[in-house]
């Protein structure tokens, strides 16, 4: 069994409503993503002695989460003030993306796990959310 990552880096904005800290403001992040997928070899074709081509993760990567957040104000879409931040944004055509938990580390790796699992044999997901904090994520 091999483990292959790519690393991938998106802006985001975001708040914590009802953190008991400065992470109830609006602020942003660059956000780091590395993305762990676990595979036996592929052993004939273009790919093979690949676990997958890096290009071809870069491109599902890219398509299912990068293109989604990047740049967007990302909310927990169950939370009254952050939905209405959103709305408000969505009425000037503004990028927003909605979570179905809060934007936290780890609800955000949680998720990407899980939309990503649909397409890759993925087996860990780090979002590191500042320089000095990450959240690792796997089943
Ligand atoms: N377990 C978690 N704790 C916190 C999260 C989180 O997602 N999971 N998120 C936040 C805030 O979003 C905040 O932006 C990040 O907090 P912090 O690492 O404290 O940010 P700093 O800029 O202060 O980081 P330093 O590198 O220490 O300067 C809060 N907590
Ligand atoms: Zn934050």
């Amino acid at each position: 069994m091999y483990k292959i990552a790519k690393e991938f880096q998106f802006d985001a904005c975001h708040m914590l409503d009802g953190h008991n800290g400065k992470c109830h403001n609006l602020h942003g992040h660059t956000y780091r993503l590395v993305i762990e997928v676990s595979a036996h070899l592929i052993d004939q074709g273009s790919s093979a002695d690949m676990v997958m081509d890096f290009a071809d993760l870069k491109q599902i990567v890219k398509k299912h989460i990068i293109d989604k957040l990047d740049h967007a104000f990302i909310y927990y879409k169950n939370n009254s003030n952050e939905s209405k931040i959103a709305q408000l944004l969505q009425q000037m055509q503004r990028k927003i993306f909605a979570f179905p938990c809060r934007t936290t580390a780890e609800g955000m790796s949680r998720y990407i796990f899980n939309e990503l699992k649909q397409y890759l044999p993925i087996s860990s997901v780090t979002l590191w959310e500042t320089p000095t904090s990450y959240c690792q994520y796997s089943e």
